[in-house]
């Protein structure tokens, strides 16, 4: 494994597996990093305050079936910012259709809480969690929104104060993903960095080959982010796993490269899907990536892509296969730049 130094503080090693030693991101890439990317602990809540200066934040977190996680991030979120700094105005739970005690674990715990059909209701109600965040944003009216998943372990309220830093200093920036080491937990003990799977799988993959000024996100599908509302506003949610993909393309498209960020947040632990509910996910993200293929130009593809995925599992079976066939409808859909919408239809969110 070669070594060489950017020169920027990153070290670059090169796979062993290519003979090509002077392997290197692009300079654009390369420049960005350093300029770009901090750590939670560069931004202290008291110094944001500071630098508020009358702007305002939303909190929205997305949550479906959380009602084991989601009282504690509210509960830290309110303790550590609303009450103690009072950086945010607004925490939004975002109730996914969930199935448990959501809403009410939330509400108590101190967050105003809407119901995902409830906003909009002139429109048919979609599922998915980029619903659930483009819900969020319309259900809002900060100039900042902080998008927290609602499944995390261990939360601390320097998540949201590392996503604010960068977009409280610098009005140039417009979008800030967090990155963190991230865990797998299961049943037999923990991978310290095998979490993120499809992260590492399809999203990174994908975006090196068709976005590499992606290529120094450490977090691409983050769940924990922020903009400003006018950004967030003019474009499109995909409503299922594929919206962080979609955003972090479409900002790119739209504002350039610096126009993102990225900060540090340390750890990030969370519930786990199962490999059969990552695939679903992957296929939904591959999906929206050959759309903004398309839609920028950068492939043509002869034949759209299917959208139905087969997948098997044990049970019943026939035709000398036994196993239960599982079929889902993977197709991109997506809701409209809010700010397209007809004032009366945003008046009624
Ligand atoms: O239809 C959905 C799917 C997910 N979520 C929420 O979005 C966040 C991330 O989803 P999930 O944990 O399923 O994804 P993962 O983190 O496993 O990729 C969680 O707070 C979910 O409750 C949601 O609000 N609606
Ligand atoms: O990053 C990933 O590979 C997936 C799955 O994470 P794990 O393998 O369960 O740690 O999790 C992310 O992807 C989703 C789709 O973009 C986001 O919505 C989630 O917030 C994020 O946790």
């Amino acid at each position: 494994m070669a070594t060489t130094g950017s020169g920027k503080g990153i070290v670059v090693r090169t796979n062993r597996a290519n003979e090509h030693a002077d392997l290197h991101v692009s300079a654009d890439v390369g420049s960005w990093l350093p300029r770009r990317s901090s750590h939670a602990a560069d931004w202290r809540a008291e110094d944001l305050l500071a630098a508020k200066r009358g702007t305002t934040v939303s909190v929205v977190i997305p949550a479906r079936d959380e009602e084991a996680t989601v009282g504690d991030i509210v509960r830290t979120i309110r303790r550590d910012l609303v009450d103690g700094v009072p950086l945010v105005d607004e925490i939004l739970v975002v109730d996914s259709r969930s199935q448990d005690a959501t809403a009410r674990v939330a509400a108590e715990a101190g967050a105003t809480v809407v119901a995902q059909d409830s906003v909009l209701p002139m429109l048919p109600g979609m599922a998915g969690k980029g619903e659930a965040l483009w819900k969020g944003v319309a259900a809002t009216t900060g100039d900042l929104v902080v998008f927290v998943d609602g499944d995390l372990y261990d939360f601390t309220s320097d998540y949201v104060t590392g996503l604010l830093g960068p977009l409280l200093t610098d009005e140039s920036v417009a979008y800030v993903k967090g990155f963190y080491h991230r865990p797998l937990v299961g049943s037999t003990g923990t991978d310290a960095d095998g979490g993120g799977r499809v992260t590492e799988l399809v999203a990174r993959p994908l975006l090196n080959m068709y976005w590499p000024e992606l290529a120094g996100f450490v977090q691409p599908l983050a769940g924990e982010y922020a903009g400003r509302r006018e950004v967030l506003e003019s474009i499109p949610f995909v409503v299922n796993y594929g919206v962080e993909v979609g955003h972090l393309i479409d900002i790119l498209e739209w504002r350039g490269l610096d126009a993102l960020a990225q900060v540090d947040l340390g750890k990030r632990t969370h519930r786990h899907q199962t490999t059969q509910a990552l695939g679903r996910m992957s296929g939904q993200i591959m999906l929206t990536v050959f759309d903004r293929l398309e839609r920028y130009g950068r492939l043509v593809s002869a034949q759209p892509p299917a959208t139905l995925l087969a997948q098997f599992r044990r049970g019943e079976g026939a035709d000398g296969v036994e196993r239960e066939m599982v079929l889902t409808d993977l197709t991109c859909e997506q809701r409209p730049p809010l700010a397209t919408l007809h004032t009366a239809d945003r008046e009624i969110a």
